[in-house]
């Protein structure tokens, strides 16, 4: 099993590196404006947020308050206007490699099919080729698509799409795991299909998950902490710990009493602006 393999080969290597003992996101003090010719938009306006290793951390607030430019500032496609992001340990200046991303659309290339989409992420950074296909076999095992290596993008239902888009995004061992709305274009039973496996995932690997949503119950059921933004520009206006530990059964998670007291919260803060699920 591949779990925390990207953690096994730092232990490997003998000594931590100090950065290692810091959080494995810091956003402090982040601003972004943009301008263009005949406006300037606000967009995000002191954003203080430390997320740790190993953390499943999501962002829900109302459309247009920042959420994809707070996760494209983390990734380093997004510049600041003022503050910064430090990714262990060093400063964001660019796009960084060591993040995976998964956008709402999947996003595949037509022509290929769903092991060489997610084989094409090894070729556009060089790696080891006999290593990038004993991954990317375990990725598929990992998500359930043994069996569709050969499957072209137009023979996989939406969710199969989006589980080649996870893998493809997981293939390098990014450190951080960035999420765009992966579920909104699926349909309601499959999104929840998703949210398991996701689930389980993270708790297998332990590794670190960003993930914004337009989804309460999303936001709630998978996350450890999850935070709030307001309108733009946005900021954070709560932050949730989200007290229940170990293997979330799906069913279950939604009657616990800590799912329903923070899902009514966000509710609540969200208003109207919130996406019924
Ligand atoms: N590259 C850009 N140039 C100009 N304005 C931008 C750019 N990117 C985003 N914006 C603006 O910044 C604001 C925040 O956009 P962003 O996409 O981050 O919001 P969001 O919370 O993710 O929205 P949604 O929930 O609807 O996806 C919006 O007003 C958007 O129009």
């Amino acid at each position: 099993m591949f779990a925390r393999t990207a953690d096994r080969a730092r232990d490997g290597a003998g000594s931590e590196p100090p950065a290692e003992q810091g959080p494995m996101v810091d956003i402090h003090g982040v601003d972004v404006t943009f301008r263009t010719k005949d406006r300037t938009v606000h967009a995000l306006s002191g954003i203080d947020l430390t997320i740790q290793h190993g953390e499943f951390l999501s962002i829900a607030g109302p459309s247009g308050c920042g959420k994809s430019t707070l996760l494209r500032v983390i990734a380093g496609l997004t510049a600041t206007s003022a503050g910064g992001v430090t990714l262990r340990g060093t400063p964001v200046e660019g796009p960084r490699r060591d993040v995976g991303f998964v956008f709402q659309r999947a996003a595949l290339l037509d022509w290929r099919n769903a092991r060489d989409n997610i084989l094409f992420q090894a070729e556009m950074r060089g790696l080891p080729k006999a290593w990038a296909r004993r991954r990317t076999d375990e990725l598929m095992e990992m998500t359930g698509l043994t069996g569709f290596e050969k499957a072209m993008p137009f023979e996989l239902s939406g969710g199969m799409q989006q589980r080649v888009s996870l893998c493809r995004a997981l293939l390098h061992e990014p450190d951080v795991l960035l999420m765009d709305e992966p579920f909104g274009a699926l349909d309601a039973l499959t999104r929840e299909n998703m949210n398991v496996e996701l689930r389980r995932i993270w708790e297998d690997t332990g590794m670190t998950v960003v993930l914004v949503t337009h989804s309460v119950a999303e936001a709630v059921y998978l996350a450890s902490r999850s935070v709030v933004m307001g309108p733009r520009p946005g900021r954070v206006i709560e932050e949730f710990d989200i007290a229940i530990h170990g293997h979330r059964e799906y069913e279950p998670t939604l009657e616990n009493p800590e799912f329903q007291r923070v899902t009514a919260r966000i509710r609540e803060l969200l208003g109207s602006t919130a996406t019924a699920d």
